[in-house]
């Protein structure tokens, strides 16, 4: 089947880069993103000047505006890490979003093509995900492909799809103890494929090329607390992957993994990469299970009632695990408190049957 959905018009996508350098990348993926709005997100020094190429329409917003713009509920986005991407996804009033960190570039295909990146992603997501029943041709709904024999017909329509998961030539989102035992690994294998990520299986969400439709999934896409003051870092993206995750099974909403891929240049320090990540390599191993026998309850109607139950149950249930869960669930509260305030028409619905 090649149902390619119509693809979303640019102002129904904005553009969410997390920065502390200088955004000179975008002269790449001009061709690709000057049509969208960006939304900048500034890390750190908020007094420091951020050079934007001319001619793309963006909105810039560094630590005083969020504390302007959210007051207390500031306390929720992260502070010195990449984390802090999630306020663009607040702010946002598109139906969906690309996040990009500023050390990608345009990858070409193995028959040396740029890479439209975003155009993908739109595509993955205009087209229905297939959680139910894996597909051995991949995307069913990619050009040329299809449902194979033995497909069961009454699955063949599949689920809205609200995630697509790129992935990276060059540079691999490796952890800290995989880069220091592989430094000089690159990632040079391009794997032609869209898959539907299973459902009742969790995944690694990576931020670094990923689009969600933020009416409907935005409400799970925290990037939980990292960095500045946290014990915690380089697991922000994966905590709202799970929790996105664990919400789409329980919707019948779609993930999709694979194409596109972007070319990732930066190796960031492994050293340091350890001691960010060091806490959350053990503590994955009881919030992974914890994740994986979750169950949410029917009455939940929307993204926003799931997300404040899961957060309940990490409060309850991983607590013990460390006090950090306890401030966790707070600030996935405080979240939704800010989402439904700054975003009271994306509740995330339940999907429509
Ligand atoms: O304190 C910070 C550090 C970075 N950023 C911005 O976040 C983006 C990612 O930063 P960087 O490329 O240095 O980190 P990586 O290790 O390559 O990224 C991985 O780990 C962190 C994230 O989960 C990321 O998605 C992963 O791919 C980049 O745009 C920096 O400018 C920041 O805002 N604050
Ligand atoms: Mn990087």
């Amino acid at each position: 089947m090649s149902a390619l959905g119509n693809l979303p018009a640019p102002e129904d996508v904005d553009i969410v880069i997390p920065t502390i350098r200088n955004l000179d990348f975008l002269e790449q993926w001009r061709p690709f993103f000057e049509r969208h709005k960006l939304i900048i997100v500034q890390d750190g020094d908020p007094s420091r000047v951020v050079k934007i190429p001319e001619g793309f329409n963006y909105e810039l917003y560094n630590r005083n505006d969020i504390e302007r713009i959210l007051g207390k509920r500031a306390e929720c986005i992260s502070f010195k890490d990449s984390a802090c991407r999630c306020f663009g996804f607040l702010v946002s009033k598109a139906k969906y979003v690309y996040t990009i960190d500023d050390d990608c570039f345009v990858a070409e295909d193995p028959q040396g093509n740029k890479i439209n990146a975003l155009d993908q992603h739109l595509r993955n997501i205009s087209t229905p995900s297939t959680p139910f029943f894996f597909n051995t041709l991949y995307d069913p709904f990619a050009q040329g492909s299809d449902f194979v024999r033995g497909y069961p017909f009454s699955l063949r329509e599949g689920v809205e799809t609200v995630v697509s998961h790129g992935l990276w030539l060059n540079i691999p989102d490796y952890d800290a103890p995989t880069q220091l035992v592989k430094p000089a690994e690159r990632n040079t294998r391009y794997v032609n494929a869209v898959m539907t990520v299973p459902k009742g299986s969790l995944f690694p969400m990576c931020g670094m090329n990923l689009t969600f439709n933020r009416e409907v999934i935005g409400p799970a896409m925290y990037f939980g607390l990292m960095g500045h003051g946290q014990p915690l870092g380089r697991y922000d993206d994966m905590w709202a992957g799970w929790c996105t995750k664990v919400i789409c099974d329980h919707l019948s909403l779609g993930v999709k993994t694979g194409l596109p891929y972007i070319w990732h240049s930066k190796a960031s320090d492994p050293f340091t990469n350890l001691k960010k990540e060091y806490k959350g390599i053990f503590w994955q191993e009881e919030i992974i299970p914890f994740f994986q026998s979750v169950t949410l309850s029917d009455d939940c109607q929307t993204v926003c009632d799931c997300y404040l139950e899961l957060a309940q149950k990490v409060r309850d249930e991983l607590s013990d695990l460390d006090p950090y869960f306890t401030k966790l669930a707070d600030a996935m509260g405080t979240w939704i408190e800010a989402w439904k305030e700054l975003n009271p028409e994306a509740q995330g619905r339940y999907p429509q049957k």
